[in-house]
């Protein structure tokens, strides 16, 4: 592998994420690179976190955040920590501001570890999230699965958090649905020109509910931090919880989500390094580092 870079593979609560280090070139991790190392099992992932270059004065570094399929997203929460924590160890620095496509964000690891990342103002009206017909309330628009009379998902709350998000609430346990035949359907609905993500929340209390996620350009996946922070806000605004709620999804974990007075959205969880190696940006060839493969053996 001529042209190796530096990746660490890690998760958020389940999440499956690639930390890839561009920083010093111009390269970039290509589509076919990333549809390849997501049909490995080893390096198998939800999002790589491409970290490059800084662009705009003062922020730490420009994080592109690339889904399973190939494709960019704006946003990656369960990502973002994943980065700090990576960024954090390496640099014995704590707080840092980030670029995405989305914009700016901070992010900083605290005394305990935990990792606490700004997730920015959520957006709700229609054109920003986008929706391609004009809804004037996005707290429950017209979408629904099964019967016309007896719909099986009806009326989700939309917003974005650099990403697009619908949040179906659900009485029933999460698990009782079967978001991987309703998710790719709602995914590439025409309402969503940019296709969504599509989670099923259920409220447990006033400041807490049980999330699951179909995640676009990925599919079912363990956690989904940008999903846990649109069900956190969208259960607040429509009166279902407080503006501080905690979270938790498939794979067991919590991630508490504070929606501040100021309009911004903090999330505050864990993430776990796995292993670390290199890999060839261009076609997503990939090696163990050494030293990995000792500890696992
Ligand atoms: N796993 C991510 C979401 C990735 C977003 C992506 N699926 C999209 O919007 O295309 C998270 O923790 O927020």
């Amino acid at each position: 592998m001529a042209h190796a870079i530096p990746f660490a593979r890690m998760n958020g609560l389940g999440n499956e994420i690639l930390v890839a280090d561009l920083r010093g070139q111009t390269k970039r991790i290509t589509p076919d690179a990333a549809r390849a190392l997501a049909a490995r099992a080893e390096t198998h992932f939800d999002q790589i976190m491409a970290i490059h270059d800084p662009v705009t004065p003062g922020t730490s570094a420009y994080i592109r955040i690339i889904n399973s399929d190939g494709s960019e997203s704006g946003a990656c929460g369960n990502g973002m920590r994943c980065v700090v924590q990576a960024l954090a160890a390496e640099t014995g620095e704590r707080d840092f501001v980030f670029e995405t496509r989305a914009g700016l964000l901070e992010a900083r690891e605290r005394e305990d570890g935990m990792l606490t990342v700004d997730m920015g103002k959520p957006r709700f009206d229609w054109q920003a999230i986008p929706l391609s017909e004009e809804f004037a309330d996005t707290r429950a628009i017209e979408l629904q699965i099964g019967p016309i009379d007896a719909p099986i998902l009806h009326s989700p709350s939309v917003a974005s958090m650099g990403n697009p998000h619908a949040i179906f609430w659900v009485s029933e346990d999460v698990w009782s649905y079967q978001l991987d035949r309703f998710g790719p359907i709602l995914e590439h609905h025409p309402l969503f020109p940019e296709r969504a993500n599509i989670s099923l929340a259920r409220v447990t209390s006033k400041a807490s509910l049980d999330l699951r996620t179909w995640e676009r350009g990925v599919g079912l996946t363990k956690a989904c931090g940008s999903a846990a922070c649109a069900a956190a806000v969208c259960a607040a605004r429509t009166g279902r919880t407080g503006r501080s709620v905690t979270i938790t999804v498939p794979a067991g974990g919590e991630l508490l989500i504070e929606w501040l007075d100021n309009d911004h959205v903090l999330m505050t969880g864990p993430a776990e390094w796995e292993w670390s190696g290199t890999l060839d940006p261009e076609t997503g060839a990939f090696s163990r580092d050494e030293a990995a493969l000792e500890t696992a053996s």
